[in-house]
């Protein structure tokens, strides 16, 4: 398999805001460059309304952080920018620094295909302030939008039942990357395959589809187009039977595929695309089963999304298996993920870390400080609630964890009595790259292992509850000092 980084012809170290560059350069004039720095990814709010998400995108941090380096062509192009002066803005030892620099940093990540919640902190950067900085926005870039769509693809799985979605979103997708990574995402989420080719080689996703109507309209009538589909393609054939008029058409598939199957072949399918997506799957199911077919298979599509794929399941439509393109890929109703990365804590001249916020006006937009980790308890084999703490609290005993966004609401747990894992994993150790790669499969059957965990009130689409996620008491106590503090310096 290609790594991702093999996308682009060059180094991907300038993938990132020209702001993050000019305050490397300040950090690097002030001698800060090489202050310990942490910093934390999150986001605030789940999408689509729901009431979790999923981890997705960090093979895409690991690779970038791996092949992190500046080439001679980047300081080349660093070099010739100018200020309003009309002079270099960057100083040559700034340049020469970038250019021989090599990443150092600790990274911590909550593994792809993990549920995760608002305000966890999906990857903690720690290391040289300069390099925390500098690959800010590429890490959000790639978690914000493949988390965005493994959520929504997980989201479409659960609506489906079980039955396979195959993603057919490439036509619709922002761009080339748009496409690929959210047919990878969508994979994770719980996709069957895709219709893209490339992201099929790329990532060892299956590849899946039926045919166009221009197959169809390429030939005089219906029944020469399937016959001869079938023909091209015996064991892969799925029939788009809605180009001219459904009910004829479903009965020309059936013409067809009895054909085949006296040759001793399988037709896989047929395919509906319009109309009453409901109506017509069940007049098919109805057709298809006096006709001895009941084995052929019905796949819908037609601008879905998982609400539409639940209210057609609550119609009874007898659709086998889901073609979803534009409202995947494009995660149509939220079109991002407001992901933020954070500096929660920074090393004094002693060594000694300090704990960081950023006030906001809205409290539960202030950041959680410290050194985080999180702890997910489970109780009779179901995830019961997720716990923020800093790395260096001694959790023996009964912890209480508080809810940020509501004080009076507390929990008491104990780890030695509850099952519970830690779920920032190392990734890169002082710059040593120490992640082991897993199977996208691997990734995808998280991804359905953890959805077996979550109650089905946090995985519903309408109103969510909310899955406990809490500071430990004493993370709680210091955010809210450091909160006081810098209100009252700031009166
Ligand atoms: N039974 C149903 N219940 C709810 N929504 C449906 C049902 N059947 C189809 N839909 C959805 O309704 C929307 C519009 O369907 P419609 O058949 O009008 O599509 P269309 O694109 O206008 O069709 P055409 O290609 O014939 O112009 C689509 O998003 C489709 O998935
Ligand atoms: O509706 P989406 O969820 O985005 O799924 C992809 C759509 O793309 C195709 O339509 P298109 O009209 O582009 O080509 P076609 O002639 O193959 O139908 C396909 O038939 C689906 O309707
Ligand atoms: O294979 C298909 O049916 C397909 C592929 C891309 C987009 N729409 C449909």
């Amino acid at each position: 398999m290609d790594n991702i980084q093999s996308t682009y012809k060059n180094s991907m170290a300038l993938l990132t805001d020209f702001y993050e560059i000019t305050m490397a350069y300040g950090f690097w004039k002030n001698e800060m460059h090489q202050q310990k720095a942490a910093f934390n990814l999150f986001f605030r709010n789940n999408p689509f309304s729901g009431g979790f998400s999923i981890a997705c995108g960090l093979e895409y941090v690991v690779d970038f952080l791996n092949h992190f380096s500046f080439t001679d062509s980047d300081i080349d192009y660093l070099a010739s920018l100018n200020g309003n002066d009309g002079k270099p803005l960057f100083e040559k030892g700034f340049l020469d620094y970038l250019q021989h620099m090599t990443f150092e940093c600790d990274v911590e990540a909550i593994p792809e295909g993990t549920i995760v919640f608002p305000n966890e902190p999906l990857i903690k950067v720690k290391g040289p302030l300069l390099q925390c900085q500098l690959i800010e926005s590429a890490l959000l870039n790639f978690i914000n939008f493949q988390t965005l769509i493994a959520t929504k693809a997980a989201r479409i799985s659960i609506a489906a039942k079980g039955d396979p979605v195959m993603e057919f979103g490439l036509r619709r997708a922002q761009g080339i990357d748009g496409s690929l990574s959210a047919s990878r995402a969508s994979f994770i989420g719980g996709c069957a395959g895709t219709s893209n080719v490339l992201a099929g080689k790329k990532f060892n996703i299956p590849v899946l589809g039926t045919h166009a109507h221009s197959w169809v309209q390429a030939f005089e009538d219906e029944l020469k187009a399937f016959d001869a589909f079938a023909n091209t393609l015996p064991n892969n054939t799925i029939f788009l039977v809605d180009t001219y008029n459904t009910p004829r058409g479903i009965d020309k598939a059936i013409e067809i595929t009895k054909k085949m199957e006296t040759r001793g072949h399988k037709i896989n399918g047929i395919r509906l695309d319009s109309g009453d997506l409901a109506y017509f799957s069940q007049l098919a199911r109805g057709k298809l089963r006096e006709a001895g077919l009941s084995h052929v298979k019905i796949v819908a599509s037609n601008d879905l999304d998982e609400h539409l794929v639940a209210s057609l399941k609550d119609q009874e439509a007898e659709i086998d298996s889901w073609g979803i393109g534009t409202k995947l890929v494009t995660a149509y109703d939220q079109p991002a993920l407001g992901g933020v990365y954070k500096l929660s804590a920074i090393e004094n001249k002693n060594g000694e870390w300090e704990n960081r916020i950023k006030l906001s006006e809205q409290s539960i937009k202030i950041n959680i400080p410290g050194l985080q980790q999180v702890k997910r308890f489970y109780k009779d084999g179901k995830m019961a609630g997720d716990m923020i703490f800093d790395e260096r609290t001694d959790l023996s005993g009964t912890v209480r964890m508080i809810d940020p966004a509501d004080p009076t609401r507390s929990k008491k747990l104990n780890k030695e009595e509850l099952t519970c894992e830690d779920l920032l994993k190392p990734v890169f150790c002082k710059g040593q790259c120490v992640y082991e790669k897993e199977s996208i499969q691997k990734l995808q059957e998280r991804t359905s292992a953890q959805l077996n965990l979550l109650d089905k009130t946090i995985k519903r689409f309408a109103n969510p509850h909310r899955y406990p996620v809490g500071l430990e008491e004493g993370l709680y106590q210091r955010r809210l000092d450091l909160i006081l503090k810098y209100k009252q310096e700031s009166e």
